[in-house]
């Protein structure tokens, strides 16, 4: 017979906990809205305009600053760095490693987007030495992933799409991020989030996002913005900007005709979320 304790049941407990990662949602994005983190974007030109929306609409105020000469002033004013590798060319690298070092020496939090990661044996070099330099967490699709843990490029790589899905890139996350020491998070229709050790998935979002260019790239400046008000809990901070994203598209979708009008709804409805929406939809639970 079971022993008794005075433990509730392990479903309430599962319940409790998904009620926690709820409230620590509200409480990052509330906290993003209150304190407007400075981001500085070194992202790419496709991507640009999205991210900068997409971050303000969560209330971070968001820089594109990637002029070499620019960094020993402005980056160390910056809450957080974000770096994305997407439309990577030999003379946009030595801005981003400045960057990086600035930001790791003012122990600034910084995020990675290795867009393409396996498309070419340069861009795949130029992530792993990204990498190296120690990113409080890299986000990637699953393929991005994978070709990250193996090293190696990828033959059937469709560039910046995925040729994956989230849940077989697991076990790959969980060693880089023990190798790496960074967070690493992998969206697709479940966004996995890792130390190594603790794995969550965040259910939200809706797949029309993959319809839209540089969602991938704008969530990772979300948890960019997320991570620098709560840069000691990184991980925690991860899961709560993938998600919040997912729900603002959930929402956005009801309203959405096709992915022009979902782009439109989804930072309409990031703007708008309230507390008790973000409670309510906000599904995240241990893998
Ligand atoms: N099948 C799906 N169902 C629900 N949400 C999805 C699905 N696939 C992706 N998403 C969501 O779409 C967003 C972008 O993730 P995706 O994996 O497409 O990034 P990406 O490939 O890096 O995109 P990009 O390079 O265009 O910026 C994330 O918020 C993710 O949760
Ligand atoms: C389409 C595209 N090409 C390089 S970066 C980018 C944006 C989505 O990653
Ligand atoms: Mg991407």
């Amino acid at each position: 017979m079971e022993e008794k304790t005075n433990d509730p049941p392990k479903q309430e407990q599962e319940n409790q906990q998904e009620g926690t990662w709820a409230r620590q949602a509200w409480a990052h994005l509330s906290t993003v809205r209150q304190q407007s983190p400075l981001i500085q974007c070194i992202t790419n030109f496709v991507s640009m305009d999205l991210v900068a929306n997409v971050m303000l609409a969560a209330g971070a105020s968001p820089a594109m600053i990637h002029s070499i000469e620019e960094i020993p002033d402005f980056t160390p004013k910056a809450h957080a760095l974000y770096i994305n590798v997407g439309t990577l060319t030999p003379d946009w690298l030595p801005a981003m490693k400045l960057a990086i070092q600035v930001a790791n020496e003012n122990k600034k939090p910084w995020v990675l987007d290795p867009v393409a990661a396996g498309a070419s044996g340069f861009r795949l070099k130029a992530c792993l030495e990204l990498l190296g330099m120690k990113p409080t967490v890299v986000r990637g699709n699953g393929s991005e992933i994978i070709a990250l843990f193996k090293g190696s490029e990828d033959s059937n790589s469709k560039g910046v799409d995925s040729m994956h899905e989230s849940t077989d890139a697991v076990e790959a996350a969980k060693s880089l991020a023990e190798v790496s020491g960074s967070i690493v998070a992998v969206s697709g229709a479940v966004d996995i989030v890792t130390d190594g050790q603790r794995v969550v998935g965040a259910k939200n979002g809706v797949s029309m996002l993959q319809k839209i260019t540089a969602t991938g790239c704008s969530v990772t400046a979300l948890i960019a913005a997320f991570v620098a008000i709560d840069p000691s809990r990184a991980f925690e901070a991860t899961a709560s900007a993938m998600s919040v994203f997912g729900v603002a598209s959930e929402i956005g979708m009801d309203m959405a005709k096709g992915p022009a009008s979902l782009r439109m709804h989804m930072i309409d409805s990031l703007y708008g979320l309230d507390r008790a929406t973000v409670l309510h939809r906000v599904n995240i639970s241990a893998i």
